[in-house]
This record gives C-alpha cells, sequence and structure tokens, in this order.
C-alpha cells in the first residue's frame, strides 16, 4: 500500500458530536494519494502517490522520532509500526491521508487484521466514493465524512460530490458506524449552500463546522452558519471543530 506515514497522537478534530473521537489516542494511518483537490489541504504534499516515494514511522510516540522505508508499504511492515506504537490506551486507529478509501482492497485487509488485534477502526474520508464505502463500512466503526463546501472548490462537479458525500453517510449509519459529517467553511461559504448540505443531513447524522486553518473568518461569520445548520438540523445536530492539534503543536 502507499503511505505517507504512521504515529501516535490524539484526534484533534471533531468537537464533541455523537461518533466524535476528540481527544482520544489513536494511532493515525495516512494513505498516500487523493481524488480530489481542495485548495486549502494541509496535506496537499501526499495528494498524488507517485510524489511520496517513502513511508515514515514514529519509532517512539512524541519523539519526533522517524525511520523511513520505500514505498509500496509492506503489510508486516506496516502491522508491526502500528503495534510499536501501540501505548495500551489506544481509541482507535485512524486511516486518513490523502484518500484511504481509494486503496480499498489495502485498506480493508488492515482494517480486519486491526479488528482481530482487538483495535477499533476510525475512518476520515472525502466519502467521494459511497461504492467504496459499501464495500468496507462493516469494517468501520467510527467515520468522519468531509462535505466539500463549494468554496473547497475540490472538484469540478461539486454538487454531485456533496450528494455522494451524503449517500456515504447514508451507507455508514445503515452499517450501525458511529457517523458525522465535517463542513470545512471559509470566508467565503454561502449560507445557503449550508441550507442545503443542512436538509441533506437532517435525520441522518450530526454535523462539525471547522473554519479552515489558518483562521481567516470571524467569529460572527462562524456562528452565524452554525446557526444556519442548528435551526434546520436540530440544536444537538451541530458544533464546532478546530484542528486543536495543530495549536499545540503535536502532530
Ligand atoms: C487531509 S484530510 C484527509 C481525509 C480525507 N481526504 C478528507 O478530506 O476528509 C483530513 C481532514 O483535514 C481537514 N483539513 C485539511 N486541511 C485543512 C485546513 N487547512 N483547515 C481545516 N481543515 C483542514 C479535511 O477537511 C479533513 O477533514
Ligand atoms: N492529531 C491529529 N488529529 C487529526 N485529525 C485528523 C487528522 C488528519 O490529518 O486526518 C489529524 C492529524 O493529522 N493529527
Ligand atoms: S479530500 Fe482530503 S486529502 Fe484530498 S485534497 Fe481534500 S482535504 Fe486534502
Ligand atoms: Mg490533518
Amino acid at each position: 500500500m502507499f503511505l505517507v506515514e504512521i504515529f501516535n497522537s490524539w484526534q484533534g478534530e471533531g468537537g464533541s458530536v455523537e461518533g466524535s473521537a476528540f481527544g482520544r489516542r489513536q494511532i493515525f494511518v495516512r494513505f498516500a494519494g487523493c481524488d480530489l483537490k481542495c485548495w486549502w489541504c494541509d496535506s496537499a504534499n501526499y495528494i498524488i502517490a507517485s510524489k511520496v516515494p517513502k513511508w515514515r514511522y514514529e519509532v517512539e510516540p512524541f519523539t519526533g522520532k522517524f525511520e523511513y522505508k520505500p514505498n509500496p508499504a509492506n503489510f508486516e511492515e506496516v502491522v508491526s509500526a502500528i503495534l510499536h506504537l501501540d501505548t495500551g490506551d489506544i481509541h482507535s486507529i485512524s486511516y486518513t491521508g490523502g484518500e484511504p478509501t481509494l486503496q480499498t482492497r489495502n485498506l480493508s485487509t488492515l482494517m480486519k487484521k486491526m479488528h482481530e488485534l482487538g483495535f477499533k477502526n476510525f475512518l476520515e474520508t472525502n466519502g467521494s466514493r459511497p461504492e467504496r464505502i459499501n464495500d468496507i463500512a462493516h469494517l468501520v466503526d467510527y467515520a468522519s465524512v468531509d462535505i466539500k463546501d463549494a468554496t473547497a472548490r475540490a472538484t469540478e462537479d461539486w454538487k454531485n460530490l456533496v450528494l455522494k458525500e451524503v449517500e456515504s453517510i447514508r451507507i455508514l449509519k445503515r452499517s450501525g458506524v458511529k457517523t458525522y459529517a465535517k463542513l470545512v467553511v471559509t470566508q467565503n461559504t454561502k449560507e445557503e449552500d449550508v441550507k442545503w448540505y443542512a436538509k441533506l443531513l437532517k435525520g441522518q447524522a450530526p454535523i462539525v463546522i471547522q473554519p479552515r486553518e489558518p483562521i481567516e473568518m470571524s467569529q460572527t461569520q462562524l456562528m452565524r452558519l452554525y446557526n444556519t445548520a442548528a435551526k434546520i438540523m436540530g440544536r444537538e445536530n451541530v458544533g464546532l471543530s478546530f484542528q486543536v492539534h495543530k495549536y499545540l503543536n503535536v502532530l
């Protein structure tokens, strides 16, 4: 499989909505390659898998020490890097990227193995391919599915992407996965678009609104979008999320 890195940290995103793992200790497995191109992506260097010749793994948690291996990563070496980072307090293994669902077969083999070893699986995905989500949903315990705002400029056919993301959420929920939607907003995000997402998600899954980092929008703008979503989805189903790990300078 084509990876970027494996490290041990705590989940920095997701706020407090149901399904969030914010503040939980995780081992992160970051996959190389992505099918979208959000302009603000903090992992933009990894979205073309062929430009990631090596993957790295943390030798000990929070030491900043890494070792490197060539891609494609060997399955046994990946499992061994994960197990070496097991601090005995791991809430779940986070699969992120890039877009982990693009490597469906490798991802499901790894998730299956992690279940056998007694870990829970947390999937961080852009949800762009519901058919792939359908193939792996039975192996997922928690899912954070992005709804890409128009201002992310993730793809040409934005409306269709949003519908696919919502479909992915439906599939995950149907499969019993603890799932929430994450919407990264900017100062140009339109209220009418937030209304649309909220209507699609109502009764399906809660949403967190996460300002794009570095934050340039005002708190007033942010809370206006929050209010718009809450009026449609219900006040229990909306929350804020920030990339807290970045403020505390951890991986
Ligand atoms: C790098 S993505 C990888 C997983 C998947 N491709 C996705 O987009 O959900 C992980 C998370 O970081 C968020 N993210 C990336 N860059 C960000 C930024 N500059 N500000 C806020 N959130 C960001 C994404 O929206 C996503 O929720
Ligand atoms: N601590 C921490 N939390 C995270 N939540 C989502 C992340 C990601 O890049 O997918 C991430 C990450 O890279 N680090
Ligand atoms: S979908 Fe995720 S990894 Fe891909 S460009 Fe957007 S934020 Fe980055
Ligand atoms: Mg990140």
